[in-house]
Parts: structure tokens; C-alpha cells; sequence
């Protein structure tokens, strides 16, 4: 593990009797990169914060942590993080200053202005009693104990889980700004659209195994979309099947209907030697190609050579 390193997890594994939470998962993330942590529920991401932060004792393999070891040396690393559960519980009477007020003294104090300015960016009343709050609410005086700090490294299970979508857009702002200033952002989501906007590297698992790692900018090349061309005369499907990417071909009269995975180009240059006279191509809907190139097992298990 070297000081790029922020989290290096070696076979790190979880079973809950015999039932498996996470297995041989081996995974880095490197220092001042945003790594979204992607899968579907019960796929053990939150089994593998669990372990990272040594809330779980893993059955075999093992964690460090900004260079500590996740069990040795669990208070000193406990400090320098912000750590967001995926599940909150605020059991007591407090207000959220109150409660905040705790955690920042908890952690060697904290400037009461980087508080107020966090709740304010995510419209959080700090007079109220947490357990009161909505669940949106107590999601907000989560991500501003995790964020108050300004630790080295945010984890975060499900940041954005009962925010509206104005809030999650707050939210990811400030994931970005981690970021600028050299934070390292751990993030577990099942959506794939809020890690893409934000995160450097996704790494997937399924099933309790980690499936890839992937730059982002990969996915966003191998978005499938559909497209449709009005041409100004009738076409042939002949001349667009079998082109590279280009599946699904259905021709009526004047009207192209395909879809394409990855890049439009070969599809273009084809429809060129036509007159065309709209082009239309739907959002890719990565949520669904993306995740269903994985868990249906086409896609690349190399996980070394995606994420290198
Ligand atoms: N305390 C536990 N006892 C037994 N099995 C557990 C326990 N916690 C988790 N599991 C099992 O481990 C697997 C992984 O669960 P985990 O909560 O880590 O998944 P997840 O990806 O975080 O899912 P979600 O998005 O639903 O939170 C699941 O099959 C789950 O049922």
C-alpha cells in the first residue's frame, strides 16, 4: 500500500453463517478520487463498509485504511474519516446543533461556520429534535456530521437515499468539491446515474463478489441507446445491419429504428449516403445496459486489467 492508496481491501471476506455478505473482495481506492460503490440491494456493499471501518470482523482477508490497519488501528482512523451509515438511528432527544455540536467536539472540534454552512446548502433545520425529523432530514444531519471535518476520507453508504432530487444535486456538488480539495470519496448507491456524474472509477459487485472496476468514461461508452433517422425516401435495412454496434434494425418505409451500443459513428457515416431528415437518439439508459451487461455475466470478470 503505498500513500496513493486510501483504501486497499485484500480478500476480504464476510460470511454471516453460511450465508455470504461479501467474498474475496479486492479492491483500492486511490487517494483524491470519488470511487462509487455500485450494486443492487443485497450485494454486500454495505457488508464491505462494514468491514472497511471494522463494525464487522471479516471471516478472512483484511482492510487498510489510509494506511492503518481497519482493526489495529480503528480509533486513530475512526477520526480522520467521515462515515455515513446506511442506516441512521437518533435515538435521543437532541437537536441536530446539539447533536452536531457533540460530534465536532468528539472530533477535536470543528468551526461551528463549516456546520451552518453545510446545513444551509442542504435546507437543514438545526433547531429541531432529530428524531422527529423526516427521513430526508436525518439523511442531511448524517452527511453534515460526515462532511464537517473536512475528512481525507468520506464513506458513504447510500448518500443519497431519502434526499428529493434538488438535495441529491447539493449533495453531489459537495461530493465534488471533496474532491477539489483532495478528499477521498467511497461511495455505495444502487442507481448508477448519481455515481456517474461524480465518480472517477465505479466498482460493481453482485451476488456478494466484486463483478468490475470501471472508469466512468468507459461506461459512457458503452451507453446502448435507441435511435431513430427519418430519411427523406425509403431505405433498405440491408444497408444498416451488421454495422458495428448497431443491433435491433427495423426499417418502415422512410424510418430507421435501431439500437446502438457504444459509439453513433458507424450509423451516421451509413445514414449519410441517404438524405436524412431528423435523427432522434434516446438518453442511454445505462441504469438498465450497463447493469444488465454485468449481472447477466457477459461482461468482463478481468477485474484487474478495468480497473488498471
Ligand atoms: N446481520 C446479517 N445477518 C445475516 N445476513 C446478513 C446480515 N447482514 C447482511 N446479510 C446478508 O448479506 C448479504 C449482503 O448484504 P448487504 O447489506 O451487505 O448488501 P447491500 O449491497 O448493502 O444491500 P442494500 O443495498 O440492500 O443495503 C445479503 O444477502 C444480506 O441478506
Amino acid at each position: 500500500m503505498t500513500s496513493d492508496t486510501a483504501v486497499l481491501a485484500e480478500d476480504l471476506t464476510k460470511f454471516y453463517g453460511p450465508r455470504r455478505g461479501i467474498e474475496e473482495l479486492t479492491l483500492d481506492v486511490r487517494a483524491g478520487e470519488v470511487m462509487g460503490f455500485l450494486g443492487p440491494n443485497g450485494a454486500g456493499k454495505t457488508t464491505t463498509i462494514r468491514l472497511l471501518l471494522d463494525f464487522l470482523r471479516p471471516t478472512r482477508g483484511h482492510a487498510r485504511v489510509l494506511g492503518m490497519d481497519s482493526r489495529r488501528d480503528k480509533a486513530a482512523l475512526h477520526r480522520q474519516i467521515g462515515y455515513l451509515p446506511g442506516e441512521l438511528a437518533f435515538p435521543g432527544r437532541e437537536t441536530a446543533e446539539e447533536l452536531l455540536r457533540f460530534f465536532g467536539d468528539a472530533r477535536g472540534g470543528v468551526p461551528w461556520t463549516a456546520v451552518t454552512g453545510l446545513a444551509e446548502r442542504l435546507d437543514l433545520d438545526l433547531s429541531r429534535p432529530v428524531r422527529a425529523m423526516s427521513k430526508g432530514n436525518k439523511q442531511k444531519v448524517g452527511l453534515v456530521q460526515a462532511f464537517m471535518h473536512r475528512p481525507a476520507l468520506l464513506i458513504l453508504d447510500e448518500p443519497t437515499s431519502g434526499l428529493d432530487p434538488l438535495m441529491q444535486q447539493e449533495f453531489l456538488a459537495m461530493v465534488r468539491e471533496a474532491r477539489d480539495h483532495g478528499q477521498t470519496v467511497f461511495m455505495s448507491s444502487h442507481v448508477l446515474a448519481e455515481v456517474q456524474s461524480t465518480a472517477d472509477r465505479v466498482a460493481i459487485v453482485r451476488d456478494g463478489r466484486l463483478a468490475a472496476v470501471e472508469k466512468v468514461e468507459t461506461l459512457g461508452r458503452r451507453a446502448v441507446r435507441s435511435v431513430e433517422i427519418h430519411f427523406a425516401d425509403p431505405v433498405e435495412a440491408a444497408d444498416f445491419t451488421g454495422l458495428p454496434g448497431v443491433t435491433q434494425v427495423e426499417v418502415t418505409g422512410p424510418v430507421l429504428r435501431c439500437t446502438v451500443d457504444g459509439r453513433l459513428d458507424p450509423l451516421i457515416k451509413a445514414a449519410a449516403r441517404h438524405e436524412v431528415i431528423d435523427l432522434l437518439s434516446a438518453e442511454p439508459d445505462l441504469e438498465e445496459t450497463f447493469l444488465s451487461y454485468y449481472y447477466t455475466g457477459e461482461g468482463t470478470s478481468d477485474v484487474a486489467a478495468a480497473g488498471a
